[in-house]
């Protein structure tokens, strides 16, 4: 990008940055012309789409190489570093139907299978066996191999089909001696078990997913400060599912790229599949493999394959076959999709390199274009999705950056379908109006982060005060594109919560709403989590647009504590703050100002001492109040703080507390380090407000501390403590105290007070349903552990 953007001459540059929607056509032709015929821009186009250049491209030498390196791994039974040698093998062994070695592949994931076998990977063996059967139906190592991972999965009638057909296809009489062997050995203890057995679909049963009904109406409706917003024209009971919806097109961070399947965005199992025609993407499953990359995974059995197997197997066995291959093909309906990554892999590396905004700009472009658009015009989506753009409010760089971006996207996807993008002006401007879009309406897909103590936990089968010793984190995963969900406006104080199941969004309403009163989610910052300021800033800065959002138009409680110091007088809960807040002159949002700006509240009201929510009323509501209190001053009773030092002094507290998160500590914190933290804390105690959040931030990393140094009683007060200011500040059902209330509960039920932890519980899921509905398990970590033992313990109780 800097290369390119060196290469623009300065009057284009500010030309460009002072672009606006009128105007985007020229600057778009005046970019056009001045790159083409640059050699430098030239090379760097062939540097990201010539094939030959290419990083990414499948290499048989480099696969073979890496399967050697993991039979050796083997060998010295070091199984999980063989594994991920064959895994990396399985991503450059080539494998479209023209080039793959069929046999090779089959041995790379029966040499994998046999690793995972080995590691206790059962499930992931038996399907990576499968695979190789696909591919090979005669591959008697890769039935044996399934066979034993059928038998340690106690599927003893598929072990003993699989082993018979390993034996009828041996070609030695050493290997047939030693599959016999193990046969019989599973079949005298199945008859010893009386063949009881569990197959995979029991198991997979348990995954199913709870599907709601609802029928809830949406319409888009024009509304006077934010564009088109979402309503209902029924009133909308809490914790309703409003509305659930695929992504136009989505797209893996860059941060997920070797965890996450490139599809659905979850984890990626042992067994990870990878694009069948290029090296960069990994897929959790076959089924998310052909959505995005299009082909068939193998081959089909062909029909002198079926003779074949007829003429030279016993009936049984060849029907057994035909079965297995048919089921591992045939899992999936197929319905006809537009490939997600199929345009990307034609051997050129450039999604890997453009930012995740452009690339998913392609993909949206790549689906209009296969959906029939025989125009050959690929500049169509700019025009066809009726989206925000913010094209105006968007900085002068970023506009550069936009035209630069549109242009080599133009070059990279017009090499896949060997279209000539018209080099006019209008397709460049369709282009950077699409990527605007993109920027402006798409949206972070996350995922719960489980901790690693959650894990430990997880497979202790008994609860563990370190299980939920830190906070749950929401790691973003994907970024995608969705139709309706793009119409939802933002709110700092939202009434609707969107989560997602793999790359399903869903929508759900987090209190009662009335018909036609606008339903609105947050795009990220909210009431409690920041002040008013730096929501504006953030939301201003990312989506280029200024809130007009309930929680910013009237100035709340918890904006007025979140950042405050308390007043000096000791019987005042009044809060002072470093800046002023300010109604604009004009009837309209909240102004946020510095030091310079005075709050309008007259001297009489300050010293009649009113709470903190109704002096927040006054200073926003009351038109004849009249300004004279300068940072500093307590909104209550006018009394003063001197706010530099406090400052210093506050942040210097704060550093002796965050030591207690040094993870070389762990549970051997000094005593000295622990008093120094009680010591701030106190400090903070004694100059911050009551309700600020960085006393709950202090609590509960002191809370965190106790629990690793085993005082759980402590731990217990801290997390209270930290839990009574958030609620304070994002109010009693907010999500978040759910999250705090999963790390109280478990400290309580490790340390005996077992009817609180039950009581935390039932509050934990009552806001959990409220925020998840039934979907609470599969988003929130370890969720059913805790669901568990709370269980047995009322048990106990009663
Ligand atoms: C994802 S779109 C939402 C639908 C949009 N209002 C429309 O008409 O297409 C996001 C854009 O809506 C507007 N918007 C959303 N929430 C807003 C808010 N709280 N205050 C002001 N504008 C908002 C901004 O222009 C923002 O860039």
């Amino acid at each position: 990008m800097e290369t390119i953007k060196s290469l623009i001459p300065d009057d284009l540059k500010r030309k460009i940055g002072e672009s606006t929607l009128e105007t985007l056509t020229t600057s778009c032709s005046s970019i056009l012309d001045s790159l083409s015929t640059l050699p430098q821009f030239r090379r760097v186009i062939g540097d990201l789409t010539d094939p030959e250049l290419a990083l990414c491209r499948k290499s048989k030498e480099k696969a073979l190489d890496l399967k050697q390196q993991g039979n050796a791994s083997f060998s010295k039974g070091d199984y999980a570093e063989a594994l991920s040698f064959y895994s990396q093998a399985l991503r450059y062994a080539p494998m479209t139907e023209q080039v793959m070695d069929e046999s090779f592949v089959a041995t790379i994931y029966v040499n994998r299978a046999s690793s995972m076998h080995k590691m206790g990977l059962l499930q992931e063996c038996v399907q990576d066996c499968s695979r190789a059967i696909v591919l090979s139906p005669v591959y008697a190592k890769a039935w044996y191999r399934r066979g034993m991972g059928n038998a340690s999965l106690k599927n003893y009638v598929t072990a003993i089909r699989d082993l018979e057909t390993s034996m009828s296809m041996e070609g030695s009489s050493s290997g047939k001696n030693k599959i016999k062997e193990e046969l019989s050995m599973i079949m005298s203890y199945f008859s010893s078990t009386n063949g009881i057995s569990s197959s995979l679909n029991d198991q997979l049963k348990n995954f199913a997913d709870i599907d709601e009904l609802h029928d809830t109406k949406l319409e888009c409706v024009a509304t006077p400060l934010k564009g088109r917003g979402m309503v209902s024209p029924n009133d909308i009971p809490p914790a309703s599912l409003l509305h659930s919806e695929e992504p136009l097109s989505a797209i893996v961070v860059k941060s997920c790229r070797e965890t996450h399947c490139h599809f659905c965005f979850n984890e990626v199992p042992a067994d990870v599949l990878f694009c069948l025609s290029c090296t960069i993407p990994i897929y959790c499953s076959q089924y998310c493999q052909e959505q995005a990359g299009g082909r068939q995974f193998g081959r089909r059995l062909q029909n002198q394959d079926v003779y074949l197997l007829q003429k030279n197997l016993s009936p049984d066995i060849a029907k057994h076959v035909m079965e297995t291959v048919l089921s591992s093909h045939g899992k999936y309906e197929v319905e006809y999709v537009i490939p997600e990554h199929g345009h990307e892999c034609g051997g050129a590396h450039w999604p890997a390199v453009l930012p995740t905004d452009v690339v998913l700009a392609g993909r949206v472009m790549a689906k209009f274009k296969e959906k029939g658009n025989s125009s050959g015009d690929i500049s169509m989506p700019g025009k066809t999705l009726d989206f925000a753009h913010n094209y105006n409010q968007i900085p002068p760089d970023s506009k550069l950056e936009l035209h630069i971006y549109a242009v080599v996207l133009s070059y990279c996807i017009q090499q896949y379908y060997a279209l000539d993008f018209p080099s006019v002006g209008h397709a460049a401007s369709q282009l950077i109006l699409l990527i605007s879009q993109i920027k402006v309406n798409s949206m972070a897909v996350v995922r719960m982060k489980a901790l690693d103590e959650c894990e430990a936990f997880n497979k202790s089968s008994r609860l563990s005060a370190t299980a939920f010793t830190s906070n749950l984190e929401q790691v973003q995963v994907g970024q995608a594109i969705y139709s309706t969900g793009s119409l939802f406006n933002h709110s700092c104080q939202p009434n609707i919560h969107a989560y997602f199941l793999s790359r399903t969004l869903h929508l759900r309403s987090t209190e009662f709403v009335p018909a036609w009163y606008p339903l609105e989610l947050s795009y990220g910052p909210q009431v409690g989590q920041q002040c008013l300021k730096e929501r504006k800033e953030l939301l201003k800065e990312r989506y280029s647009f200024n809130c007009q959002c309930r929680g910013c138009s009237e100035l709340t409680l918890s904006d007025l504590v979140i950042n405050a110091f308390r007043c000096p007088q000791p019987d005042c809960l009044g809060t002072v703050l470093e800046m002023v807040y300010h109604k604009d002159s004009k009837e309209g949002p909240v102004q946020v100002s510095g030091a310079s700006l005075r709050c309008k509240l007259s001297l009489p009201v300050l010293q009649q001492k009113k709470g903190v929510s109704e002096v927040a009323y006054m200073l926003l509501h009351e038109a004849n109040v009249i300004s004279h209190s300068d940072p500093g001053h307590c909104l209550s009773c006018g009394s003063y703080r001197d706010l530099d030092s406090l400052s210093t002094s506050s942040k210097a507290a704060m550093i002796a507390i965050e030591k207690l998160k040094d993870p070389k500590l762990s549970d051997k914190a000094p005593c000295s380090l622990m008093s120094d933290a009680l010591k701030s804390l106190s400090f903070l105690r004694s100059i911050r407000h009551p309700y600020s959040k960085i006393v709950a931030q202090a609590e509960d990393t002191i809370a965190e501390a106790c629990i690793k140094i085993g005082e759980l009683e402590h731990a217990v007060q801290h997390c209270k403590e930290s839990i009574k200011i958030l609620e304070k500040l994002y109010g009693t059902s907010h999500i978040v105290i759910a999250h705090e209330l999963m790390k109280l509960a478990s400290i309580q039920l490790t340390s005996g007070g077992s009817s609180a932890a039950l009581c935390n519980i039932a509050r934990l899921e009552a806001i959990l349903s409220l925020y998840y509905g039934p979907h609470a398990t599969a988003i929130i970590p370890n969720l059913d552990a805790l669901r568990r033992e709370a269980d047995s313990l009322a048990a106990d109780i009663a």
